[in-house]
């Protein structure tokens, strides 16, 4: 039984190891050139360092032996010839593999950060920032060793331990026979220890996820931390994640050392039995000073591959788990995306339809838009209001697609958002969402972000109908002021004002504003509304609002209730 259950436990790990490196491929093939270049310059400085070290035993007998200064100065120069050959091999065959695991990495975060792009709000719901941050970081890492330069090293200890081999068997088959019973005592020790790495690499992953989460939270709400009291209970939390991740990074530490402390003991062993197998030989004649010092030569050298590749197997295993955190994110369903015969609409006049609109969240109990109906027209001001977590921003993420309904049909202009592209249905219906975050850049690119090639004077007139303006002559920079991590150094109505400004600035057919005037104050509010009905003469406006005095401004009015659309007067 107990048999049965480790060989499936290690059919279980050969398997995800292939299965993380199959789907890793397609990352690594474009630079498969420079890793078999890199390998074929590595197997190269294998194969000088073997030669020296046979040329090392003729210097012994020809030279050393006889104290035969003439007969040093050949054996010598091929060996300096041979070891400044394999050295200069070893140099670019590293820096090649350098190059080529940089590339893979730089690719597939390239790949991690495109996922992002496309996952929905409930998957970054679901993760908090900082474990995804540390995929980016150390699994990223650690994936190197699998997918990357660790696949060389594995090749190259691999042609060292057979090269090495060879040489010592060709040498003295028997003497070989007998250093070569160690090998099996090593493998079983290493995979033995392979499968408690991997489970301790696992659990450490997971531990600097969490604590990373945790140092991440505590930056972003450093005065919610401060002025709740809450520092020595953060401190705990970070503790008792910081004991979680230090108790299996000691495992997988104490695992890593024991292999290697007794792989040593092991060579130590076998090289004494060597050498005294080897010494009575000499006594009898049957081998000379320099066969026995190149045969231990070869030893020393195979030992190190052997004791390279025990070491590269327990770091493949940890590479493995950061292999999946990996995967989880690359594979991770995109609940959202093109469909393949999606088009794009000619001109975007900017009539939207909710046809019986449903959306249920997963784990509720009732839906939250439950068969919902209306039409947003051009040439309008929509103000939709409800009471909190009536469904109303779910609404706007339902027109820029961040979401799809579970029934019932959107349209825009007539055409079904689904069979529109992302990007086309994404120029045309601009969001300003509750929290919609600034960048750590300067006003000027702040507003412009994505609007690379607005003109000064349209920044300015949009920056003038937002009230932008009014604060940003303040700044200690004007327009060129840096507003810090996420705006940081503007006061929340200011950076509701930009996040306005930016959208009105993209000038799109459908602008969707979700709560504009909160934070405001009334003139600020009052010159925005003003600027929005300006806007609703050329476009679709609708703004959502628990704020009824925009219902004066407004065309129509529409009020969620439980699910239901129950009013919408005109
Ligand atoms: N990703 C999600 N998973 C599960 N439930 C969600 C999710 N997003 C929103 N909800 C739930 O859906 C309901 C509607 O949320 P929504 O944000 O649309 O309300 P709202 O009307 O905009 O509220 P508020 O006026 O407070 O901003 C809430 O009960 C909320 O908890």
């Amino acid at each position: 039984m107990g048999g049965r259950r480790a060989g499936s436990t290690g059919t279980h790990r050969s398997g995800r190891i292939a299965r993380v490196l199959r789907r890793l491929r397609p990352f690594a093939r474009p630079h498969q050139g420079l890793f078999v270049a890199a390998a074929l310059l590595l197997l190269v400085s294998t194969a000088a360092q073997t030669t020296t070290v046979w040329l090392f035993g003729r210097l012994t007998d020809e030279a050393l032996v006889h104290g035969a200064t003439h007969r040093f100065l050949g054996p010598a120069t091929a060996w300096l010839v041979v070891a400044v050959a394999g050295a200069a091999a070893s140099y670019a065959g590293h820096l090649l593999q350098a190059r080529a695991s940089g590339r893979l990495l730089a690719d597939l975060r390239e790949a991690m950060l495109a996922r992002l792009h496309v996952l929905s709000p409930a998957f970054f719901a679901a993760i908090p920032a900082g474990d995804l941050l540390t995929r980016f970081d150390s699994d990223l890492d650690a994936v190197d060793e699998l997918a990357g330069s660790g696949l060389v090293e594995i090749a190259t200890a691999v042609t060292g331990v057979i090269c090495f081999t060879a040489a010592a068997f060709l040498l003295r088959w028997d003497l070989a026979l007998l250093a070569c019973a160690a090998a099996p005592l090593y493998w079983l020790l290493t995979r033995r220890l392979t499968a408690r790495v991997q489970i301790a690499a696992e659990r450490q992953r997971v531990a600097e996820g969490q604590l990373a989460a945790v140092v991440e939270e505590n930056i972003s709400a450093a005065a919610l931390v401060q002025t709740h009291g809450m520092a020595a209970h953060e401190h705990r939390r970070l503790r008792r994640h910081g004991v979680a991740w230090f108790d299996a990074r000691l495992v997988a530490y104490r695992v890593a050392t024991a292999n290697a402390v007794l792989a040593t003991l092991l060579e130590t062993v076998f090289v004494l039995a060597v050498l005294g197998v080897g010494s009575w030989e000499i006594s009898t004649g049957r081998l000379t000073l320099g066969g026995l010092l190149s045969f231990a030569g070869f030893l020393g050298y195979l030992y190190g591959p052997v004791q390279e590749l025990g070491t590269l197997v327990v770091s493949i295993g940890a590479a493995t788990a950061s292999g999946d955190r990996i995967l989880e994110l690359l594979d991770h369903p995109v609940e959202v995306r093109d469909a393949p015969d999606a088009g794009e609409p000619h001109r975007v006049h900017g009539q939207v339809r909710f046809d019986r609109v449903s959306v249920r969240f997963p784990a509720a109990s009732t839906p939250v838009l439950d068969q919902v109906s209306f039409v947003l027209r051009p040439g309008q001001l929509t103000v939709l209001t409800g009471g909190s977590g009536a469904g109303k921003s779910t609404i706007t993420t339902l027109l820029v697609r961040l979401r799809d309904p579970n029934s019932g049909h959107i349209l825009l202009d007539g055409y079904d958002l689904r069979s529109l592209t992302l990007a086309s249905l994404r120029r045309a219906v601009t969001v300003v969402a509750q929290d919609s975050p600034l960048l750590d850049g300067t006003l000027w690119a702040n507003l412009t972000w994505g609007i690379p090639d607005a003109t000064e004077p349209q920044v300015l007139a949009t920056a003038r109908a937002a009230g932008v303006d009014t604060f940003a002559r303040a700044l200690p920079n004007g327009y060129d002021s840096h507003l810090g991590q996420g705006g940081r150094l503007l006061s929340g109505g200011q950076r509701r004002r930009v996040a306005i400004a930016r959208a009105l600035l993209r000038d799109s057919p459908v602008l969707v504003l979700d709560e504009p005037t909160a934070g405001l104050d009334d003139r600020t509010a009052e010159r925005l509304v003003h600027t929005l009905r300006g806007l609703a003469a050329l476009r679709t406006v609708l703004v959502v609002t628990h704020d009824l005095r925009l219902a004066a401004d407004a065309d129509s009015l529409l009020v969620l209730d439980g699910g239901h659309l129950t009013s919408s007067p005109a």
